[in-house]
């Protein structure tokens, strides 16, 4: 092989893959050798080797190709501390790759859920308990999240996490199934969302497969869904989902759920679900609050520096954004992509300045300010009652009890003054409103579900 055809094949590849998922999986990669159609590579882990298998191999077979050197396969060897590179030992896999482990050690960490028999999602590889940074309102989801992956005896059965957009529910999940496969590689792990639980349902009902989709599902050690009110409202689903989760905690084997809700708020979901759904461990990740917001930030601007480096990040940026953009991490991430992206392309350092002119729709769409009627119908269409009953003069205590929820929820969340408030809620006095706000706050310490209700309200309106 001519020196040069791994250098051009990398090239090729960094247009293909993108320049993140070149610098995180292509460039740590040894080229060892290439002898009888074999590409043969070394790396760092099995887990890293397993990945790239199933995600770029198929790229880098067509790139050697393309550049003239005919490849049919590719293989991942591991190489050992103490004496270079072992042989690989598993056999080649059914895409041509193989992924191999130091000899004497388990074979190869080979995700099960990568195995063709089962049907999970695709695991992010950067989700990982590492990249999660914890701040005090996610802490407790955290070390759920931790003990469940730890993979000892089964303690809470189901894990089950939930909160608003974009919080880290999924970031979270997919870390118990990156762990768990290091941990434990023959445990079969079995990661999808709601959703593709549906369409495999429907699947096997239209082949007349059913058989096999129960004991697949039955035969997984850990099953983890996502985003379950998907399934509300979808009664032959939400059937199916039931009996494969009391089958799977008959046999004591681990359930991991996340949902936007907790399992009492999801609408349409049957009752036997949700109290199934609430005898493990429930968990909630709250909004994020400032400091949170900073560390996130600080530990993606530390991987974008490496990524463009020479770009210089003036002091105070993170801090203004941490401040400014208040609505889920997914934005925040975004801005702060965008930012690295846009002052490389103009080469400039970023500044405040920088930051406010590049992300100036980001910015005013999370200055937006809540309102009393968006507060007002948010609180109609949870307690089903009419705006117009909300806000009008009717004393019947299922519709003044959601209306004092409203009017501490204007208290609260705007910055509006009583007087301001009264006027709103149809030309009430401000004593009114006070007596609504205070009646509320006592309620709160000790009905749990005005307090949960109040909880959800706030996540939902602040999302
Ligand atoms: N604590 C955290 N540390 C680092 N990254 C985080 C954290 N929380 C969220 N993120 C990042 O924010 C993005 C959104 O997170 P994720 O997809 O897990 O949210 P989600 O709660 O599942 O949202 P959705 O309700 O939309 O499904 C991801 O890129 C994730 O890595």
């Amino acid at each position: 092989m001519n020196d040069d055809t791994w250098g051009r094949v990398r090239e090729e590849l960094i247009k293909r893959v993108g320049r993140n998922n070149y610098v995180t999986w292509i460039e740590p990669l040894k080229l060892n050798g290439l002898k009888n159609g074999v590409a043969q590579f070394e790396v760092p882990t099995s887990f890293f080797g397993t990945w790239v298998s199933r995600n770029f191999s198929d790229h880098i077979r067509a790139q050697f190709n393309q550049a003239g050197e005919p490849v049919e396969r590719v293989e991942f060897s591991v190489a050992s501390v103490a004496a270079g590179l072992r042989p690989a030992t598993q056999g080649a896999a059914a895409n041509g790759t193989r992924v191999a482990e130091p000899s004497g050690q388990r074979p190869a960490s080979r995700p099960r859920s990568a195995d063709d028999d089962l049907p999970g999602a695709q695991l992010d590889a950067r989700f990982t308990f590492d990249s999660f940074v914890v701040g005090k309102p996610n802490e407790l989801a955290h070390a759920a999240a931790r003990r469940v992956a730890e993979g000892g005896p089964v303690s809470f059965n189901p894990l089950f996490l939930y909160g608003g957009v974009g919080l880290g529910k999924t970031h979270l999940m997919h870390a118990i199934a990156h762990e768990l496969m290091v941990r434990q590689p023959d445990l079969r792990v079995l990661y999808l969302s709601a959703e593709q639980f549906m369409y495999r349902f429907v699947q096997a009902l239209r082949d007349r497969q059913m058989m096999d989709f129960k004991e697949m599902f039955r035969s997984v050690d850990v099953l983890m869904v996502d985003d379950v009110q998907f399934i509300a409202g979808k009664d032959s689903t939400q059937e199916e989902f039931f009996h494969t989760f009391n089958a799977l905690v008959d046999q004591n084997k681990q359930i991991v759920i996340s949902a936007d809700r907790a399992p009492g708020e999801i609408k349409d979901l049957e009752d036997r679900i949700k109290s199934r759904l609430q005898c493990g461990l429930v968990v909630d990740l709250h909004p994020t609050d400032y400091e949170l917001r900073l560390g996130i930030l600080q530990q993606k601007a530390e991987y974008y520096r490496s990524q463009y480096r020479g770009l210089i990040l003036s002091d105070g940026v993170l801090e203004f954004l941490a401040h400014r953009i208040t609505t889920n991490v997914r934005v925040l991430e975004g801005a702060l992509t965008r930012l690295f992206a846009f002052a490389s392309l103009v080469g400039r350092e970023i500044t405040l300045e920088l930051a406010q002119d590049c992300l100036a729709d980001i910015l005013r769409a999370s200055d937006r300010k809540l309102t009393i009627e968006e507060i007002q119908r948010k609180v109609a269409e949870h307690y089903n009652v009419r705006l117009s009953d909300l806000i009008g003069p009717k004393r019947l205590r299922a519709i003044a009890r959601p209306r004092q929820v409203a009017m501490y929820l204007s208290k609260q969340m705007t910055h509006r003054s009583l007087p301001e408030i009264g006027k709103r809620f149809g030309g009430r006095d401000h004593t009114t409103i006070m007596h609504g706000v205070r009646k509320i706050e006592e309620l709160m310490a000790t009905d749990s579900q005005l307090a949960d209700d109040l909880q959800l309200l706030k996540r939902q309106l602040q999302g």
